[in-house]
């Protein structure tokens, strides 16, 4: 095909599938690029962006909505300067009201299904720490380009709780079983350039706009693949840990919302609620 017809159906094919996004989003910040109609989706949750019951639900619907415009893609990254996301918000299972957690964690597992899943392209712009559910979105995207020195893993075990099997499978997709089994078991967080020797990310970047620029870069891979074709083979190396979960949802669920609300798992969690108080005070 003629360079120019190209890039004449590419233009046909962004106007008539421009995405549309509500612009009610409180802790999402969302933008089409003009040059590549790439998405950006920026988490904007200050302090840390942990991710509570609302941001969970707007990145749900931010997907769906990419998806049913047939985005040629998403970059997720953070307005804050050294955070991308801490994970889970503690808040949402210390002392969990049990009806609010069953919310909470149907809404993670609706983001994970959807990410995951997601038929069009992703990367991640890491520009901060991503500790615990923060290295879980970032390894459910395609491609992870992370900003030097910040820290990235499922560190779940050094609060004295357990990454769900859907996590399990998500590093397992992205590092080696032994790589997985030793970072799990000890909770380690990698610093970036760790992180990138073992695959944990694909790209080192120096600050934030060199990860954006690495990221679209990223999906100038696909201008020449049919969109059916790739997200057909993502679905062929992804679509079964999706479908063991669909089908055991409510489990998951159940066995959670007792497992957190465990007196130990509540004392541990607030061990790790009152060192994260402490830090502060001793560095004030
Ligand atoms: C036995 C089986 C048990 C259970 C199985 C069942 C379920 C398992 C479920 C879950 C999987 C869990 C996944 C998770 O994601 S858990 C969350 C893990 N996150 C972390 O460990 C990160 C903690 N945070 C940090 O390390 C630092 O905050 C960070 C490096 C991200 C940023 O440091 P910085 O110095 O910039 O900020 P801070 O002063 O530390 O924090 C500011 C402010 O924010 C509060 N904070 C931090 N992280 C969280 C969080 N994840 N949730 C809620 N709140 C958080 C922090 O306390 C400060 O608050 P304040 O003092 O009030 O300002």
């Amino acid at each position: 095909m003629m360079a120019s017809t190209r890039s004449l159906l590419r233009t046909k094919s962004l106007i008539s599938n421009l995405p549309r996004f509500s612009s009610n989003y409180k802790c999402l910040d969302v933008s089409v690029n003009n040059d590549n109609n790439i998405t950006t989706v920026t988490l904007k949750r200050p302090p840390v962006n942990s991710l509570n019951l609302d941001l969970l639900s707007e990145i749900s619907d931010v997907l769906t909505d990419l998806k049913k415009s047939k985005s040629p893609g998403m970059i997720l990254t953070s307005s804050s300067d050294k955070v991308f996301t801490a994970g889970l918000d503690i808040m949402e299972m210390h002392k969990p009201d049990p009806e609010r957690f069953k919310q909470f964690w149907y809404a993670l597992q609706d983001v994970w299904m959807k990410l995951y899943g997601s038929p069009f392209p992703t990367a991640a712009a890491i520009n901060g720490h991503a500790p615990a559910g923060g290295c879980l979105l970032a390894m459910c995207c395609e491609y992870r380009v992370m900003v030097q020195n910040f820290n990235i893993g499922l560190n779940e075990t050094q609060l004295g709780i357990v990454a769900p099997i859907w996590f399990i499978k998500t590093m397992l997709n992205t590092i080696s079983i032994r790589d997985t089994e030793l970072a799990l078991t000890t909770g380690r967080l990698f610093k970036t350039d760790e992180a990138l020797a073992v695959g944990l990310i694909d790209e080192m970047a120096t600050d934030k706009a060199d990860a954006l620029k690495k990221a679209n870069a990223f999906f100038e891979r696909f201008e020449m693949i049919p969109p059916i074709a790739r997200a057909y083979t993502k679905d062929s190396l992804r679509g079964s840990d999706i479908e063991d979960l669909k089908k055991n949802r409510e489990k998951d669920i159940q066995t959670t919302l007792s497992l957190i609300t465990q007196p130990k798992v509540q004392q541990g969690l607030e061990f790790y609620l009152a060192l994260l108080k402490n830090k502060k005070e001793s560095a004030a």
